[in-house]
């Protein structure tokens, strides 16, 4: 079997601001395989932008495991930080302030990180040329950002975030600042570099219609993964009557995607919004387990099993 190349296991994540204490990953569990796109989508402040900043080094976990390319990031040295946040990992960030050096061409910017790896001229200038071609940009070498539009912006910092052959490409809302049409030409570019390179990436996106782009979106409600969207091998051509249900959790058809709650190892899952707000669940729920499925119903004074508000958590055979 595959070994994952980002595991994350009972992730905690608590910030102390003054004498409150706010948890922002409660318990998270994350497996990515190496080659996988994977996009991970919530609501603002459900703990993407955490748990991207545990992932590529910046901050480190308050209580679980977290393990990318056989790093344990609980453990790291602050020597060994530093070089798993040069090699290991690359990121690209929504402010393309935050990705490029404005007095710096586009051929100096993607230098840089080479430079500070210790890799010689000649090397680091092929290199840059390399990328930069492969991000297409073969033309604006010698251009500093500012003579770039937004869409080139991010792809110049997609190629510095390349420049020391990262395993795993990190990209935290890499689109949010570019029109629809410019955020779609980006992920196809990211889809591209996956399939060439074989590179793992992974992005944060408030958009849930991004991830028609790639292979497997998470969800994640209240800092932890709730559901997870993987595309179809070949679109269906009938679904089932619970699959339409399914295919409101994020968007996406289910023709296309199929959707499935997350259940972690302790058995906790959570409840689509959707079914929570349209069914009086009142925080509980009578559980049905049948030979291949359980069942959720709310406790309703006149449910005698007939009742049509019941909400299926879990079926197999459902292709
Ligand atoms: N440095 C910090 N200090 C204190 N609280 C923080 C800090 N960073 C994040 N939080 C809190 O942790 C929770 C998760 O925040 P996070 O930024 O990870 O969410 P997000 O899903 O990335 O949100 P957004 O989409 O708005 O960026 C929020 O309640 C946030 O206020």
């Amino acid at each position: 079997m595959t070994e994952p190349i980002v595991l994350c296991e009972n992730l905690v994540k608590i910030y102390k601001v003054a004498d409150l204490e706010v948890v922002a990953l409660q318990g998270l569990d994350l497996e990515v395989l190496p080659g996988e796109m994977l996009s991970i989508v919530g609501a603002s402040g459900s703990g993407k932008s955490t748990l991207l900043n545990i992932l590529s080094g910046l901050d480190v976990p308050s209580a679980g495991r977290c393990v990318v390319d056989g790093n344990d990031l609980t453990r790291l040295t602050p020597t060994q930080r530093i070089h798993y946040r040069r090699h290991i990992v690359g990121q690209v960030w929504q402010q393309s302030g935050r990705n490029l050096l404005p007095e710096l061409t586009a051929e100096a910017n993607v230098e840089l990180p080479q430079m500070l790896s210790g890799v010689g001229r000649s090397q680091r200038l092929r290199r840059a040329h390399e990328l930069l071609d492969m991000v297409g940009l073969g033309d604006k070498y010698q251009k500093k950002p500012v003579q770039l539009s937004g869409g080139e912006q991010q792809r110049c910092a997609i190629a510095v975030a390349l420049a020391n052959a990262p395993r795993v490409l990190f990209a935290d809302e890499p689109t949010g600042e570019l029109d629809s049409v410019t955020a779609s030409e980006i992920y196809k570019l990211l889809r591209s570099l996956n399939e060439q390179l074989g590179l793992t990436i992974i992005t944060v996106t408030h958009d849930a219609a991004l991830a028609a782009n790639v292979d497997r979106t998470i969800a994640i409600r209240d800092g932890r993964t709730s559901t997870e969207t993987v595309r179809r091998e070949s679109e269906l051509e009938e679904l089932h009557e619970h699959m339409q249900e399914a295919s409101a959790i994020i968007g996406l058809s289910a023709k296309t995607h199929r959707e499935s709650i997350l259940i972690d190892r302790a058995g906790r899952l959570q409840l689509p919004k959707e079914a929570l707000e349209r069914l009086p669940f009142n925080g509980r729920a009578e559980v049905r387990i049948t030979e291949d499925h359980v069942e959720l119903w709310p406790l309703l004074p006149e449910t005698n099993g007939n009742s049509k508000h019941g909400v299926a958590t879990s079926r197999e055979n459902e292709e």
